[in-house]
């Protein structure tokens, strides 16, 4: 089957799964109220979906309200996603102290037999999960916790009003296009199928580029919004394991003059850069996805050194 449990981000019609742990934190919540300290986030550095929610943590100056736990990048399939303190960049469950994912699922519904994801938004206060859709937790760190940022005032915004309707259209148009477009390159079984996928993926990235040759940014070309986060958050990812692994090798993004920059000027920014590992990234997608590479080697390469070089982005700014 095309959807096995590698490749289960898409139900069988091409349609994203979201899951079904959707409460949303707001001072009107009967129970999940903004407060400081009472959430905390289990993530991976490998996954892509963690990623989008750890940079919006730092941009929004967030890391002293929320507490986290890192997952092995090494899964198991028995066992599925699981805690290994000893290895380097993991830690344990700091709230629960379980040794796996799904005991955290199961605080929630102790026959909790379906799809264990990240990341999770968990509250410490009631011990149960509030929220596993990365999207969702995105807008919760956006608007609900403002007060709690180290930033105090100055603070910024990735979802503003003028901009949503942009930033929803261009969410919509990369999601199953390039954030899963690549999966669905990797999980194509026919030559049909991935040359068809293949060309889907490269057409959109040939949108981005379009649209960052003449500004900035995604969307209200000088100001970094969520849009941007997202697609970050998979051209990061892509030169150093998409491009071999799923066979997305038309172009690299270092080959695209704008993809390339813009991606490096997102890299080179500090709190962005915090988020990025590269050694879980490869080591989570090239053991993870062992349909397609089942000896589990990890390829030494490629040279990433391009991602430090300078950048000029700041040009491209209608205010610079
Ligand atoms: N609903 C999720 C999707 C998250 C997701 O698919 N996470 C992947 C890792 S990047 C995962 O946990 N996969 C494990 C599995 O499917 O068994 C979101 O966007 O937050």
């Amino acid at each position: 089957t095309t959807n096995d449990l590698n490749f289960n981000y898409v139900d069988k019609q091409g349609n994203y799964k979201k899951s079904s742990l959707r409460e949303i934190i707001s001072n009107e919540h009967p129970v999940f109220k903004p407060e400081n300290n009472r959430y905390h986030i289990y993530h991976s550095f490998g996954c892509p979906f963690s990623t989008r929610v750890l940079i919006t943590l730092k941009l929004k100056g967030l890391e002293n309200c929320f507490d986290t736990s890192v997952v092995d990048y090494i899964v198991n399939k028995s066992v599925g996603w699981a805690f290994t303190s000893t290895t380097e960049g993991c830690t344990i469950d700091r709230v629960n102290n379980f040794k796996t994912v799904k005991e955290i699922y199961q605080l929630n519904d102790k026959n909790y037999n379906g799809r264990v994801t990240l990341p999770i938004l968990f509250d410490k206060k009631t011990n149960v999960i509030v929220n596993t859709e990365s999207s969702d937790i995105m807008r919760m760190l956006n608007s609900e916790f403002n007060q709690f940022s180290s930033f105090g005032k100055e603070k910024i915004d990735l979802y503003p009003k003028e901009y949503q309707d942009r930033i929803n259209e261009i969410n919509d148009f990369i999601l199953p296009t390039i954030n899963l477009g690549v999966y669905k390159c990797g999980s194509a079984e026919n030559q049909q199928d991935y040359t068809e996928k293949f060309n889907i993926l490269f057409d959109a990235l040939e949108r981005m580029e379009e649209i960052l040759k003449r500004d900035r940014y995604l969307v209200g070309s000088d100001k970094i919004t969520e849009s941007d986060i997202k697609l970050f958050s998979t051209l990061i990812r892509f030169d150093a394991a998409y491009l071999q692994l799923f066979k997305c090798n038309k172009r690299q993004i270092k080959e695209f003059p704008m993809l390339s920059n813009y991606t490096r000027e997102l890299y080179q920014m500090k709190e962005i850069q915090s988020t990025i590992n590269f050694h879980h990234i490869k080591y989570w997608l090239f053991t993870f996805f062992d349909k397609v590479n089942p000896l589990k080697l990890v390829p030494i390469g490629p040279d990433l050194q391009w991602l430090n070089e300078t950048h000029n982005r700041h040009l491209m700014s209608k205010y610079y």
